[in-house]
């Protein structure tokens, strides 16, 4: 291979449990002119070493922790998460595994895998009842006319947003999208019309790391997975 060749990414999606396959959909439709690049199911130590980055897919993150510790994977993922410099996404499920901190988690706690300075409230909209949809403003997406339909399925919420990443070294935080407070419970409307806007955060970029509490993998929006390649991935800037 001649050395201009550029490296093919290895996008690695954790594939214990939940909607990963839509995460592969939406990738293999992926094509970045510079960067080849290709996506790989993970379930086993050997398949994460091959990666370059990781999405961690909506599902139920007690049973992908779970899933996680009976197939040795555990130390490994909070390894990877927890390493500044490795890009991974969380979408729902995922978000909550990212998270430093989550509370509503089921009888005798779970484990997260870290990384995400947000501490998130699980199932925070409620029950399957409560799951909705809603079309959400992305002023990093640069386009205006098109919002991104939000799916949210037993959502979790972020209760607070830390500045910097658990880490020593300060990263920059970027609020990616909102919700408008009339789609939280309502006993969360005045207070994240007035003292906790963390509430309303459902997507947001920490250095590498990203979450969404939406699934941006249930939809036919390939937006925010080429978000995640360029800011996260190739560290590449905001373009005007
Ligand atoms: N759609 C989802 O990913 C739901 C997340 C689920 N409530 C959990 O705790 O893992």
């Amino acid at each position: 291979m001649s050395s201009d060749t550029p490296e093919t990414i290895v996008i690695g999606i954790l594939a214990l449990q939940g909607a990963f396959a839509e995460h592969q959909t939406i990738l293999s439709r992926l094509k970045l002119p510079s960067h080849p690049l290709t996506s790989l199911l993970v379930r086993t130590p050997q398949d994460l070493a091959q990666c370059s980055a990781l999405i961690i897919p909506g599902g139920e993150s007690t049973t992908i922790a779970s899933v996680a510790a009976r197939t040795g994977m555990l130390d490994l993922l909070k390894e990877f998460c927890q390493n500044v410099d490795k890009p991974v996404w969380g979408t729902c499920a995922g978000c909550i595994l990212l998270a430093k901190e989550a509370t509503g988690l089921k009888k005798g706690g779970q484990e997260l895998f870290g990384g995400m300075g947000v501490g998130v409230k699980r199932n925070g909209y409620g029950t399957q009842l409560e799951s909705f949809e809603v079309m959400l403003d992305v002023p990093a997406l640069r386009d205006p006319e098109r919002p991104f339909a939000g799916v949210f399925i037993r959502a979790p919420i972020i209760e607070h947003v830390n500045e910097s990443a658990p880490t020593s070294i300060s990263i920059h935080t970027e609020i990616v999208a909102r919700v408008p407070p009339s789609c939280l419970p309502a006993e969360l409307h005045d207070a994240a019309e007035t003292s906790n806007k963390d509430y309303t955060v459902v997507a947001m970029r920490q250095g590498k790391k990203f979450v969404t509490t939406f699934h941006p993998e249930l939809t036919k929006d390939d937006r925010l997975h080429e978000y995640f390649i360029k800011r996260c991935v190739l560290g590449l800037v905001a373009q005007k």
